[in-house]
């Protein structure tokens, strides 16, 4: 194939030709398998991945090939092959993590590296009003850890009402009790207080820390919290609804990537080949049996095929699983028919799209010093010493993410004890990375429209600030993800269809009132807090602090937590919408299964690294089950 100058293979619009002299030469060149880029500069801070044993080049068949080495194909992977008798391939487009993922304060800035997938929402009309283009951005981890590696490594599971109702929707084995098992398997619980927990793992690799630097905004939230009826709670624990100090996935104030816990500790396993900047372009599967029996891939930008005796894995994630499904011919039969795709099954493939949206703007100005995180501040030699030493100090914060207060507004009309929005209080805000020298990370990482910005937030810019991000953690408006193209390095379009139902805005607003009531508490008004009156372009008609003003406000800032779901929905045989049966099998095709966060079928009160972790393991158990 042929190369363009940014190093991508360039093709036409269908799928290339393959050349068995292509193949045969590829697969003898060894070093295109053992070699790293010879142009990346940062190599020496990478973790490393080689083949086990000296092995130049990896086998033409195993057991499972599985596409994506994230959060929920980390864990599958190691599970997998800890029977020795059984073999893995984990094909991942991304390289390995690096010794500045590891660094949790530097969160934001991982939104716009060679580590992520750059997609973009398609344009909706009337919501990410304040962003580049009036789009909203949608980033994705491309690396050996998926989007654990760029995440900001809050751990939360959600309720057990939340998953109960899964499993009473026909998904057998997804109930509360069932999942609970799988989450505790993985964790390593490593909080002060909670060692007698009855909900926390001991014995897992993931470990889960509180994070070691706090400012003292923290513990006004929690009091504040207290004062409105929320009890300081382990927040993670199913018994009832409160705030608590944020739980974090780290290892002595590091980032605890999937890979970190489990890939790294096994790469030395004979029977587990893990082959970073391989992407996968199509499942190959047999159309008259229609059973999956292997992968193509692409690999320094040459294309290779491998042979799956028992089974296909996509653990791709919420955009690119759907995606590859699709242009394996397995999706909507007419929209795999516009793009000139053979149709082997017709399924309802990215129907379904639910997103968790956040409105970062409601920034509270304090008036002493010192009291919230400033990066111009913070980014010290001393600090950075401090952190690389003990793991602490302001370098260790998870992106000034201090701690979670799940809330019912008084506009839920949930029967259950099930929270409709989760608050999650920082420390400091949108403006605490700002000022001339400051690196705009955060604002960046979303895509914020700078002269939005500027106009609205200039006059409190790096000064001290508290926030609290309200999360909209059950939105009744549901996207759709389609292809573009049937070029797989192209990206998919989805459509995020955002607060298109009234209720969703009238949850916002009901979240920001709470907000409000907070900080007009003592433990907020002794910093003297005060709301920003932020003025955006879009909404200079509404008079400031009306709800017409707010549900503008959120349009304008309509930012994305990255947690979509659902886009290869796990189903009973009889939900229409249902891509995977509950055991993960894609329906219709045999020995092809969906493992990663696109399976879950309805929104829980959760950001998705956790439950994604848990689906690997529960998936591993189930694909042993099958085969033993
Ligand atoms: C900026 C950001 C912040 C977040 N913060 C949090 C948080 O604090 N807490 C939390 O719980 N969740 C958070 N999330 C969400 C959470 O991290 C993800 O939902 C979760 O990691 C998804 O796991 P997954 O296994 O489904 O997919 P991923 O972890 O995304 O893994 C998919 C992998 O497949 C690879 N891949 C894709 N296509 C191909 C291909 N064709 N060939 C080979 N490999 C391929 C990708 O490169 C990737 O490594 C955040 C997400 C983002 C983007």
């Amino acid at each position: 194939q042929k190369v363009n100058k940014n190093g991508k293979i360039k093709r036409p619009n269908q799928s290339f030709p393959q050349t068995p002299l292509m193949t045969m030469l590829a697969q003898t060149i060894a070093p295109n398998f053992v070699q790293q880029d010879p142009t990346d500069l940062f190599d020496i801070l990478r973790d490393k991945y080689p083949l086990p044993n000296g092995l130049q080049s990896p086998f033409s068949e195993y057991d499972y090939v599985i596409v994506g080495a994230g959060s929920a194909g980390s864990v599958l992977a190691a599970r997998l092959t800890e029977d020795p008798n059984v073999t893995v391939l984990l094909l991942e487009a991304g390289r390995p993590e690096s010794l500045i993922t590891d660094v949790p304060s530097i969160a934001p800035y991982f939104q716009r590296t060679e580590y992520t997938w750059p997609y973009y929402m398609e344009k909706q009309p009337d919501v990410c009003l304040g962003m580049i283009n009036n789009r909203c951005y949608w980033p994705r981890g491309r690396a050996v850890g998926g989007t654990s590696v760029i995440n900001y490594m809050i751990y939360t599971r959600g309720r057990p009402e939340e998953w109960d109702r899964i499993a009473a929707d026909g998904n057998y084995g997804w109930s509360y009790a069932d999942v609970l098992n799988y989450y505790m398997k993985s964790e390593k619980n490593n909080m002060r207080g909670y060692e007698n927990s009855p909900y926390r793992g001991k014995s897992g690799e993931l470990n889960v820390e509180f994070v070691s630097f706090r400012t003292p905004l923290i513990d006004a939230f929690l009091e504040a919290g207290r004062i409105l009826g929320h009890p300081t709670i382990d927040y993670n624990s199913p018994e009832q609804l409160g705030f608590g100090y944020l739980q974090a996935t780290v290892t002595a104030g590091k980032r605890m990537s999937a890979a970190k816990a489990f890939l790294h500790p096994n790469k030395r396993r004979l029977n587990l080949h893990i082959l970073p900047m391989s992407t996968a372009t199509k499942v190959l599967i047999d159309p008259q049996t229609k059973i999956a029996n292997g992968v193509e891939y692409v690999r320094n930008r040459l294309r290779f095929e491998v042979k799956a005796r028992r089974e296909v894995i996509l653990s791709a994630g919420p955009i690119a699983s759907p995606q590859l499904l699709m242009l394996s011919g397995v999706g909507p039969k007419k929209h795999l028919q516009r793009h000139g795709i053979p149709v082997i099954e017709n399924l309802p493939v990215g129907f379904t799209l639910y997103d968790h949206i956040t409105f970062p703007g409601l920034v509270f100005t304090l008036n002493e010093t010192n009291l919230s995180i400033i990066e111009s501040k913070e980014a010290t030699l001393d600090n950075i010493i401090q952190w690389l030493q003990f793991g602490d100090g302001p370098v260790a914060t998870t992106g000034a993410a201090e701690g979670i207060g799940y809330i019912k507004t008084p506009v839920s009309n949930d029967p259950d004890n099930v929270p409709d929005m989760e608050l999650i209080s920082i420390g400091g805000s949108l403006v605490s990375d700002g000022g001339p020298l400051g690196s705009k990370a955060t604002r960046r990482g979303m895509m914020i429209n700078e002269q939005v910005f500027d106009g609205a937030y200039g006059s409190v810019d790096n000064t001290n600030t508290w926030t609290a991000f309200p999360m909209l953690l059950h939105p009744k408006s549901v996207g759709r993800l389609e292809l573009k193209n049937n070029n797989p390095f192209s990206h998919p379009r989805m459509y995020g269809n955002y607060l298109s139902e009234s209720s969703d805005v009238a949850t916002f607003i009901a979240a920001i009132r709470h907000i409000q009531a907070l900080a007009a508490t003592e433990p907020f008004q002794k910093y003297g807090a005060r709301i920003h009156r932020a003025q955006y372009p879009a909404c200079r008609n509404t008079t400031f602090d009306s709800d017409e003003y707010w549900e503008c406000a959120v349009r304008t800032f309509t930012a994305t937590l990255h947690h979509q779901i659902a886009t290869c929905r796990m189903g009973p045989d009889n939900d229409p919408l249902a891509v995977v049966d509950p055991e993960l099998r894609v329906y219709g095709i045999g020995r092809l299964r969906v493992v990663d966060s696109s399976i879950i079928p309805r929104t829980v009160s959760a950001h998705t690294n956790a439950p994604a972790i848990m689906i690997g393991e529960k998936a591993a158990d189930m694909i042993k089950r099958t085969w033993s």
